[in-house]
């Protein structure tokens, strides 16, 4: 029996302050992500979008929370596809959107395991709470809100709290964390490897460490890779680039890495933001990243 992967498009920009994010999907699937899909031997299901509408923006005054409403019912939404896919059987890949889109996929998945780990492919932690963002913008707290850190909307999405626990997590490529994220790393004891500690040890070492920590100790690990992970010589189309950031080459092999090791049971990729992107560049590294991941073969 033939493999199955099933699809589906988030295209939602509020958790952030730039436009254009929700073209996202579109963007990957344009970069041919079903056809490359399909070569590897995969039986493909594209559930198309998530219905997201044109909400108004708006700041909450007191928290200074942005959009909260419209990306809470966007996540539910989400989380319940996510919950469909899995009830077949299928492997979820799910598209961005910004990356606060994360809170729905791990509350559609994390139900299904007892210990789900989590790879969150990042320059940033997005570990903020409504008192240490210095933003407001919902995408900069996923993290938290999985480990049932910050506002309760968001926590509570999918009807249960926590989605995961701080030591089945793993961030990778960590290069812009703010002072209450460096807090909660501590705290927790998170696993991080930093840009500075991928640059000592290399890739190869990196996620052989990943990998033989999550095996032993997770029953399934959702990948969560947001674009800006690279740098944006590669990955210009994002909304929040960060400098010395990680390489083609070494992002794809560590995805080829994952796929040799057999763990990786969902997975997103985010932030792709065509309106800032160079010819789709972004949105053709996403489905070279994805056809990694999945066990593309060069011979
Ligand atoms: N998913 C992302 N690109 N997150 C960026 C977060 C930036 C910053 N840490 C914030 O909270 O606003
Ligand atoms: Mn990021
Ligand atoms: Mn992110």
């Amino acid at each position: 029996m033939k493999k199955k992967i099933s699809i589906i498009g988030a295209p939602m920009d509020l958790g952030q302050l730039r436009r254009g994010v929700d073209m996202g999907p579109s963007a990957i699937r344009y970069a041919g992500i079903v056809d490359r899909l399909e070569r590897i031997g995969y039986e493909v299901h594209d559930w198309g979008d998530i219905q997201i509408g044109r909400p108004k923006l708006v700041t909450d005054p007191k928290t200074g929370l942005r959009n909260l409403e419209a990306v809470v019912n966007a996540n539910k939404r989400l989380a319940e596809k996510v919950d469909e896919i899995m009830e077949n059987g299928h492997f979820p890949l799910v598209l961005g959107g910004d990356h606060s889109i994360a809170i729905g996929t791990l509350a559609g998945v994390s139900k299904y395991y007892d210990r789900l780990g989590v790879i969150w492919y990042d320059a940033h932690g997005d570990l903020n709470t409504v008192e240490t963002s210095p933003s407001g913008n919902i995408h900069g707290m996923p993290l938290a809100a999985s480990l049932g850190l910050g506002a309760k909307e968001l926590v509570e999405i999918g009807g249960y709290s926590p989605k995961i626990k701080s030591e089945n997590i793993v961030i990778i490529g960590a290069r812009s964390l703010d002072p209450g994220e460096k807090q909660l790393i501590k705290e927790k004891g998170i696993k991080v490897y930093t840009m500075h500690e991928i640059d000592k040890l290399g890739m190869p070492r990196v996620m052989e460490e990943t990998i033989s920590y999550l095996k032993e100790r997770t029953d399934g690990v959702h990948l969560s890779l947001d674009l800006d992970a690279l740098d944006p010589l590669f990955a210009p189309g994002v909304g929040t680039p960060v400098v010395g950031g990680l390489g083609y080459r070494e992002s794809n092999l560590a995805m080829e890495m994952l796929a040799e090791s057999g763990l990786i049971t969902s997975a997103e990729f985010v932030e792709v933001n065509p309106i800032l992107d160079e010819r789709n560049k972004t949105g053709i590294l996403a489905v070279d990243l994805m056809g990694s991941l999945l066990g593309e073969q060069l011979l």
